[in-house]
């Protein structure tokens, strides 16, 4: 019986409403380590003012000082003051939420192959071949191109695609102060990065509904990984915690701060800052009651640009830790299928 229920459901959030609970391929053979979610440790994210990192006044070297000391310490920090409205991400939080709400023969309608949008499209069926963890999303890249077709997406959440292109742009703009905050962090020309991201940077958002799970302490909502990004923006959702970050070995909650925007170090910019900067391993936790909704924005270079190690960070004392790659992302996936971490195979 659980079987057929099994093969009938095509998304995370119809599993979620059986009551035999996850199929036995979302179950992790060790548990997440401790039973309650709840009972991991809070870390205290460093948190900067993006206004005042932008300007030129001892209060911008504060948080240049806040955003090196955050970046060498655990690879994230909570981004405030950034010029998002919060009624804006309000709306990006509404919509997301209307999105997944909506009847699935509606989400099909977002599928790549109804859209010819590229990227991954509509990821919310799930199939074998997937990551088994307990989410529906909906990833698609944000290039400009592909924005001028989703002016043409689906109608059904009205303005979501309105919405979509917007909140990119928004992004865009933050992640050039932050690339030239973290050049001007490491003595480094503050264009330095901006160029390596080349021309035409890739986009890709991804909206993620994390449905409640009856078994959390059995089944992760995202497994451990680093962002194949160069970096990530994260829309957390306004009250479910989940998200958590290894530090030293060991796994740390990330608190929530209304209206922060969580950013985080990307393998590519772990690469390009030589290894000084990580890319962070974070993972997200089931709920057993509440469901969870967050959008993440992940930029990455243009995929027919070189990346690597800048030069101003290569010396005798610190030699060269990474290979040159050209288009990181897509050599990724197959080797986080197979349980490694993508960036040491470009370990020298
Ligand atoms: O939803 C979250 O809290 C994190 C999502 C994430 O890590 C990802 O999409 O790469
Ligand atoms: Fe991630």
């Amino acid at each position: 019986m659980a079987a057929e229920v099994e093969s009938l459901a095509s998304s995370v959030q119809e599993l979620s409403m059986n009551r035999s609970g996850p199929p036995s391929r979302y179950i992790l053979k060790d548990g997440i380590g401790l039973n309650v979610a709840s009972s991991f440790p809070v870390l205290d994210i460093p948190v900067i003012d993006l206004g005042l990192l932008a300007s030129s006044s001892p209060e911008g070297e504060e948080q240049l000082d806040r955003l090196r000391s955050a970046l060498g310490y655990c690879g994230y920090f909570q981004t405030i003051n950034h010029g998002i409205e919060s009624s804006f991400l309000d709306q990006v939080h509404d919509l997301t939420r209307e999105f997944f709400h909506l009847p699935m023969e509606e989400k099909k309608k977002y599928s790549r192959e109804a859209n010819d949008i590229d990227g991954y499209g509509n990821d919310v069926i799930y199939s074998e071949k997937q990551t088994l963890d307990w989410n529906d999303r909906l990833y698609l890249n944000t290039l400009p191109e592909n924005i001028r077709k989703l002016k043409k997406w689906p109608k059904n959440p009205e303005k979501f695609s309105e919405m979509l292109c917007e909140y990119t742009t928004k992004l865009q703009g933050i992640n050039e102060i932050i690339l030239k905050a973290i050049a001007k962090s490491l003595n480094l020309e503050e264009n330095c990065f901006v160029k390596q991201f080349g021309k035409k940077p890739t986009a890709l958002a991804r909206f993620n509904l994390y449905p409640p799970c009856p078994t959390p302490h059995l089944v992760l909502a995202a497994k451990a990984h680093g962002d194949a990004s160069g970096t990530t923006y994260l829309l957390q959702d306004r009250e479910v915690e989940g998200l958590q970050f290894l530090k030293d070995d060991k796994w740390y909650r990330a608190p929530i701060i209304p209206d922060a925007i969580v950013f985080n170090v990307g393998d590519q910019l772990e690469i390009m800052t030589n290894g000084i900067y990580k890319s962070p391993m974070h993972r997200v936790v089931t709920n057993k009651e509440r469901e969870r909704i967050t959008a993440a924005f992940f930029f990455a270079p243009d995929p027919t640009s070189v990346v690597e190690p800048a030069e101003g960070l290569i010396d005798e004392k610190r030699p060269r830790l990474y290979k040159k790659v050209v288009d990181y992302t897509a050599n990724c996936f197959e080797l986080f299928q197979k349980g490694k971490r993508p960036i040491d195979a470009l370990r020298i």
